[in-house]
């Protein structure tokens, strides 16, 4: 060849390749094929109405025969297909009779745009066979399309009514997509709120399988007024059942949908999933995108004409436009929260109770839905388990925590003495706590920490002081070893012998100890190195009570021993009351203690332990 001719070929599709790709990479199930057929059938009723208005569109499912001799048809009395229509939009991958200007972006009447979607009947059958008649004219003709790529088209003697029927003969290990109960059930799940209506045939019986058209879906602001009707359409079409619904609405409008709070808590890192109707045909029963992450308290049912779908039609593409509408959904959803607690707050009351985890997650965000809701709002206090709204009626002084650890140090003792101490040691809590001081600035609302305790704390006399001098500093010496220091105090409740404070650096340093025990040579040795670096901080404190019973007989009695080793265990016990993981030397104390007590107990009745 010479070195300058210039040959030109033509890219050749393996369509059995690309058949391979959509029903292994781009569709989630093979039962797909049906919601493609139908959306066609749609698609040509749509273009049949825009050139007669008034046309009556409707489709007929029907089941021939049973098992692997089983052919599906599917028919509408839409525009049907020219020959010339054939080759170019039929028979062309990639081409379809349904963009605006060829594009594929931009918005058109129609559900179908990327001419891809027929090849998902070859998932199922080896053959798409498709009788048509165009409305613009011309034969009855019919198409042969096989996954090798050929095709057949042949005039009918028959003059057909004008629309397309297509019939797919089911494939060698495809029954289950022939079987009736499940032809009804999937043809239900993607068509059943379509405007036409849609027959379904088999075994002898003819059914409608769309849902009534509620008005309420056309005027959502009917929704609140057909309370029973909204809950039973959720439940039919999400398949669980609801607890309340919130109708949503996009400013354009075009996107509408109803939100439903689930009867149950729903965990965080849950996955969203949302049903989403596009022209009311369903295209994702788990779309993800569509509300924002906070909203996890409820499963939306939502219809829009105005977002563009993907190529595989199971989820939204990820546009401006879906952006827009996600956060005009969302705020729909926080102005209806809003109503609602001017309107019915037993309602909203009991909806954030359920629901308090993702409710406190949008109150962080949004100060004022946190100023709106914050009275409802559960948190652990002092008090017990109570609303935000309760504790601020009742106290113009409150005390919160920002972790658990502290909340646990302190609340055996703010407990006792009535003060009112918030936990916020749970997630969001700490967060939106800190903003109450905004919103009432003439109440007392402080961070605690539980070196602030003290102040309730009172100090010995100057006698007792030297009393029980020499045996605090003893007990202090004891745990020494634990960088731990002892004080004597007297507090309230009386049955709390002692009480122990952990700042931030002995906690660091129990985590670090904790690791070294568990790690190898090497690594501990950096470890035991790093711990020493905190050699000089401050030290953990363990308070004991005088004015407990057993604290101030073992203070009493005078005997150094029994002091020691009451501190040592006292200690550990309140290691234990905190909830924090012994280390080994601990532990050694807390078994040598245990043992030892046993022996001054059996010591106390005699030798032998008897009674005496
Ligand atoms: N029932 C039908 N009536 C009339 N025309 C049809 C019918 N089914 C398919 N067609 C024609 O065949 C073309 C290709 O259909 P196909 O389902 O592959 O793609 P599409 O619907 O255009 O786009 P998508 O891939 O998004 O579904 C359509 O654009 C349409 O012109």
């Amino acid at each position: 060849m010479n070195r300058h001719a210039q040959e030109d070929f033509r890219f050749q599709v393996d369509l059995s390749g690309m058949i391979h790709i959509l029903s292994n990479h781009l569709y989630s199930s093979s039962k797909v094929f049906l919601r493609e057929l139908l959306q066609n059938a749609v698609d040509a009723i749509t273009a049949m109405r825009e050139r007669e208005a008034s046309h009556q569109g409707r489709v007929r499912v029907e089941i021939i025969g049973t098992g692997s001799g089983a052919t599906l048809a599917m028919e509408d009395n839409g525009i049907g297909l020219t020959e010339e229509d054939i080759h170019e939009f039929l028979a062309m991958i990639g081409q379809s009779s349904k963009r605006k200007d060829g594009k594929l972006v931009g918005e058109t009447s129609f559900i179908g745009r990327f001419g891809i979607g027929l090849l998902s009947c070859f998932m199922v059958s080896e053959e798409i066979v498709l009788l048509t008649r165009s409305a613009k004219g011309g034969p009855s003709l019919e198409w042969r399309g096989k996954p090798d790529g050929t095709y057949s088209i042949r005039k009918l003697e028959s003059e057909l009514s004008c629309g397309t029927k297509v019939y797919l003969r089911c494939k060698p290990g495809s029954e289950l997509y022939f079987d009736p109960a499940n032809v009804e059930a999937w043809l239900s799940d993607y068509g059943s709120l379509l405007p036409y209506p849609i027959l379904f045939e088999a075994e002898g019986s003819c059914k409608t399988i769309n849902m009534p058209h509620p008005d309420w879906m056309n005027n959502l602001a009917l929704a609140r007024g057909s309370r029973e009707e909204v809950l039973k359409f959720g439940e039919q079409l999400l398949g669980e059942s609801v607890r309340d619904f919130i109708p949503l609405t996009s400013s354009s409008g075009r996107t509408c949908g109803i939100a439903y709070i689930l009867p149950y808590a729903v965990n965080l890192s849950a996955k969203r999933s949302h049903r989403v109707y596009l022209k009311y045909m369903l295209v994702s029963e788990s779309a993800e995108n569509i509300v924002p992450d906070w909203a996890f308290f409820v499963k939306c049912i939502i219809w829009t004409d105005e977002l563009q779908p993907t190529a595989s039609r199971e989820h939204f593409y990820e546009n401006e436009k879906l952006e827009t509408v996600r956060s005009e959904l969302g705020e729909s959803l926080r102005r209806e929260l809003m109503t609602l607690a001017d309107l019915d707050p037993e309602r909203l009351k009991g909806i954030i109770q359920l629901h308090a985890l993702s409710m406190k997650a949008l109150a962080v965000e949004d100060e004022a839905f946190f100023r709106m809701i914050h009275r409802w709002l559960p948190f652990e206090s002092s008090y017990g388990r109570r609303d935000l709204g309760e504790l601020l009626d009742e106290n113009d002084e409150l005390y919160y925590t920002i972790t658990l650890d502290e909340y646990r140090q302190i609340m055996h003792v703010a407990s006792a003495q009535s003060l009112p101490v918030i936990n916020g040691g749970y997630v969001y809590d700490a967060g939106l706590l800190a903003g109450l001081p905004y919103l009432y600035p003439h109440k007392k609302i402080e961070r605690l920490l539980p070196e602030d305790v003290s102040f309730s704390f009172i100090d010995l006399t100057a006698e007792e002081r030297r009393q029980y001098y020499e045996l605090t500093r003893d007990g202090d010496a004891a745990l020494q070893r634990f960088r731990c220091r002892v004080q004597l105090k007297r507090f309230k409740p009386s049955t709390l012998p002692s009480l122990f404070t952990l700042s931030k650096e002995s906690s660091d340093l129990r985590n670090l100890v904790a690791a070294e025990e568990v790690s190898t040579t090497e690594l501990s040795s950096i470890l035991g190195s790093l711990s020493s670096a905190y050699e000089d901080q401050l030290y953990s404190t363990l308070y004991l009570n005088l004015d407990n019973e057993v604290v101030a007989r073992v203070f009493g009695s005078g005997n150094r021993a029994i002091l020691v080793a009451a501190v040592e265990m006292l200690y550990v016990n309140a290691l234990m009351m905190g909830h924090y993981p012994l280390n080994r030397k601990e532990m050694k104390v807390l078994n040598e203690g245990i043992l030892r007590f046993i022996d001054l107990g059996l010591s106390a009745y005699g030798k032998g332990g008897e009674t005496p």
